[in-house]
C-alpha cells in the first residue's frame, strides 16, 4: 500500500505553543507517520506551554487513534525575530522569559540541534509562525516599524531558517511554510503589513525552492491554509466570521480543519511529494477558486451552492 512513512526522520516544527494552531496538527501528522518531532517555542509562551503539557492540559489532543499520546522529542525556545544572540536587544535578552532559554535565536537553535543530534540532525522543517503588531490596523495606518515587524518575524523568519537549517539536513530535506490568501486578494481585517508578510513568503518560497533546491537539494513548499481559529488567529478579532464566510463560500462547505493541514504537510514533506517544490498548496476547501459568494442575495436561483 502506498503510505506516507516517516520513519527515521526527524523534524522541527517552529511555532507551536498550545494545541489549537496548524503547528501543533502538523508535528502529531508528521509524529503519526514516523517522525520525531522537536519544537521550537517562542520564549514568551514557552512557560505555560509546558505547564500545560506537564499538568495533562493537553493529552487528549495529544492522543492518536491507538491510545498513545504524541511525544516531543525536544522543545526548544526559539525566537525567529533574531538570527543571532548578538542580534537581540538586551531587553530582551534580559526580560525573565528569556534569559534563562540560552541561544534562543535562529543560528542558537541550529546549534543546539548539531549538538543534541549530531551532523545533519534534520530532515524536515516547518514554518508555522507570524506575527504582526497591527494586524488590526488597515494598511494605511501601518507604522513602517510594525510593518516592518510583520515581515521580518513572518517571512524574513523562513528565508533565515533556510539559510541556517538547510545546511543541516539530509538529501532529500523538505521545508514548509503556513501562509494565506491575503497575500494575494484583499482581506479587509488582515492588516498591519501581514498580507505584505504573506505576499513575500510567497515569492520567498519560489525563489528559495531554486537556491537552497540547487546548493542543497532541499524541497521548499507553503501551503495556503483557509481560515482556522487558532490563538494567533483569534487576536485579528474577525476569525469567528471569516471561518463561517469561508466555509459558506466553498465549494466544499464542511469547515476545514487543522488536521486537513497537518495532513497535507505530511505528504508535502514526504518521499511521496520529491517532485514538489517552489509551490503554492491551497488547503482552504476550494474557497481560492471563487470569485463570487453564494449568498441568496448575489447567487441566481438554481444555483447548486445558493446559500439560503
Ligand atoms: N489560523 C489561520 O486562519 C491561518 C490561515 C492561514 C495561515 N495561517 C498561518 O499559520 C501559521 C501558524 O499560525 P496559527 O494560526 O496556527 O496560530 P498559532 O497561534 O498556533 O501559531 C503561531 C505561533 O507563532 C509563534 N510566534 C509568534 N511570534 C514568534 C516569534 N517571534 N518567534 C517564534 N515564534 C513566534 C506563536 O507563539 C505561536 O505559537 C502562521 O504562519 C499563520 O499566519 C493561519
Amino acid at each position: 500500500m502506498l503510505k506516507i512513512d516517516l520513519t527515521g526522520r526527524r523534524a522541527l516544527v517552529a511555532g507551536v505553543a498550545d494545541d489549537g494552531g496548524f503547528g501543533f496538527a502538523i508535528a502529531k501528522a508528521l509524529a503519526q507517520a514516523g517522525a520525531k518531532v522537536c519544537v521550537g517555542t517562542w520564549p514568551p509562551a514557552l512557560g505555560i506551554f509546558q505547564t500545560l503539557l506537564r499538568r495533562g492540559k493537553m493529552d487528549e489532543s495529544r492522543k492518536f487513534a491507538d491510545g498513545s499520546l504524541l511525544e516531543f522529542e525536544k522543545i526548544y525556545a526559539l525566537d525567529a525575530a533574531f538570527d543571532t544572540l548578538e542580534s537581540a536587544p538586551a531587553e530582551v535578552r534580559e526580560n525573565k522569559r528569556y534569559k534563562e532559554q540560552g541561544d534562543f535565536s535562529i543560528a542558537g537553535l541550529a546549534a543546539q540541534l548539531t549538538a543534541d543530534f549530531g551532523e545533519q540532525p534534520l530532515d524536515i522543517v516547518v514554518h508555522s509562525l507570524a506575527n504582526g503588531p497591527e494586524v488590526k490596523k488597515p494598511l494605511l495606518e501601518t507604522s513602517r516599524a510594525g510593518y516592518l515587524e510583520a515581515v521580518g518575524v513572518s517571512a524574513y523568519s523562513m528565508v533565515s531558517m533556510v539559510a541556517k537549517f538547510a545546511p543541516l539536513m539530509k538529501k532529500d530535506g523538505s521545508f514548509v511554510s503556513l501562509t494565506y490568501m491575503a497575500s494575494e486578494r484583499v482581506i479587509p481585517g488582515y492588516g498591519g503589513g501581514m498580507s505584505s508578510a504573506k505576499a513575500a513568503l510567497e515569492s520567498d518560497t519560489r525563489v528559495l525552492a531554486y537556491e537552497a533546491g540547487r546548493k542543497y537539494g532541499v524541497r521548499v513548499n507553503t501551503i495556503s491554509a483557509g481560515p482556522w481559529a487558532s490563538r494567533a488567529a483569534s487576536a485579528i478579532g474577525i476569525i469567528d466570521a471569516m471561518v463561517e464566510y469561508a466555509s459558506n463560500n466553498s465549494p466544499l462547505t464542511d469547515p476545514m480543519t487543522a488536521e486537513d493541514v497537518g495532513n497535507a504537510a505530511a505528504f508535502l514533506v514526504s518521499p511521496l511529494a520529491a517532485g514538489i517544490t517552489g509551490t503554492t498548496l491551497y488547503v482552504d476547501k476550494g474557497y481560492h477558486t471563487m470569485g463570487k459568494a453564494t449568498d441568496a442575495r448575489y447567487a441566481p436561483p438554481g444555483d447548486p451552492g445558493r446559500n439560503a
